[in-house]
């Protein structure tokens, strides 16, 4: 998932990658997300490579529905490798991945991990960002699994140094790539040490922030909600979302269940689907969820 600001050169990173992984004869489909209601990135694309497009509106606030349907019928038409997705330079990292993974194909989809192309000009200029736009810029740094610092071109030496140790000071994970021009070798995105891998071989201080995670579990039996709430409140706040179906006991049909941020929602379902949550957050190899019969 390429995440990063207006402008940081998310296509110019996508199309240099996507020429990359056709030259090793991976297939690659993408999925874009515009603001506005015309598509000019898209254009670029290319014929070859399946695309879905999301216009009008971010991702992340759009509604999963539109973007689950159109994952859905990517998935099914479509035969690719690898799903790249660009967001409008307004997502969130959490939200977006919220929007993009669904437990309708968690299973048939890996999520590799967020890679965030960083505008290095506007890194060094960050005092002059509004509040809400400097959390988010932030925000997309602080989350990501690889770290692009575009734009070196436009910087002396020194203020490339500057770039690189302000963005390791704000992201302890990532590894970091300075690039012109989005021109950064594919071979990175095998080398994203993801998810548990990620934490269990970087040695992390008390304190620090850890790297966003995805994953999917089913059940091995129905539940009460009663039992499923009190794990809930036993939970972290690193869980951030959760949302899939759940068996419920004494129910013919599973329950749609959707968390945020400690927020809880249930709503019965009226057709059979497969059941199992989606679960975002950090360290979830540290929750417990065998008495809520979960197992991935
Ligand atoms: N000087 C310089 N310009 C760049 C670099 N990377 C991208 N640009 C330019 O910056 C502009 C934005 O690049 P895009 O690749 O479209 O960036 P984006 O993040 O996809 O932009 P949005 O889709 O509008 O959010 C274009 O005019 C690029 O030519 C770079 O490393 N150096």
């Amino acid at each position: 998932m390429f995440s990063g600001f207006l402008g940081s050169g998310k296509t110019s990173a996508l199309l240099h990658i996507i020429r990359q992984l056709k030259e090793k004869g991976i297939k690659p489909a993408v999925f874009m997300n515009e603001i506005g209601s015309m598509s000019f990135d898209s254009d670029q694309i290319g014929n070859d490579t399946p695309l879905k497009e999301i216009l009008e509106g971010c991702i992340c606030c759009t509604g999963s529905e539109l973007v689950e349907a159109q994952l859905q019928q990517l998935l099914a038409e479509q035969e690719f490798d690898v799903l790249l997705i660009e967001t409008t330079g307004a997502a969130h990292p959490i939200e977006t991945l919220d929007a993009v993974f669904s437990p309708l194909f968690a299973d048939q989809l890996e999520v590799k991990g967020i890679i965030t192309i960083v505008d290095s000009t506007v890194l060094l200029l960050q005092e002059k960002l509004s509040t809400m736009a400097l959390m988010l810029f932030h925000e997309q740094i602080k989350h990501a699994h690889l770290l692009i610092a575009n734009k070196m071109d436009e910087l002396t030496d020194n203020e490339q140094m500057q770039v690189v140790q302000s963005l390791q000071s704000k992201n302890k994970f990532a590894s970091i790539v300075q690039t012109s021009h989005g021109k950064f070798s594919s071979n990175e995105l095998e080398k994203i040490s993801y998810q548990k891998n990620a934490s269990q071989t970087t040695p992390v201080k008390i304190g620090t922030d850890w790297p966003l995670e995805t994953s999917f579990f089913r059940f091995s039996a129905p539940i009460s909600i009663d039992m499923m709430e009190n794990w809930l409140k036993s939970l972290p706040d690193t869980v951030y979302r959760m949302k899939g179906y759940v068996p419920i006991e004494g129910s013919k049909y599973p329950y749609v269940f959707q968390y945020s941020y400690g927020m809880v929602q249930w709503l019965p379902e009226y057709v059979k689907v497969p059941t199992g949550i989606v679960i975002i957050g950090e360290r979830l190899q540290e929750i417990s969820l065998k008495h809520v019969n979960l197992y991935e």
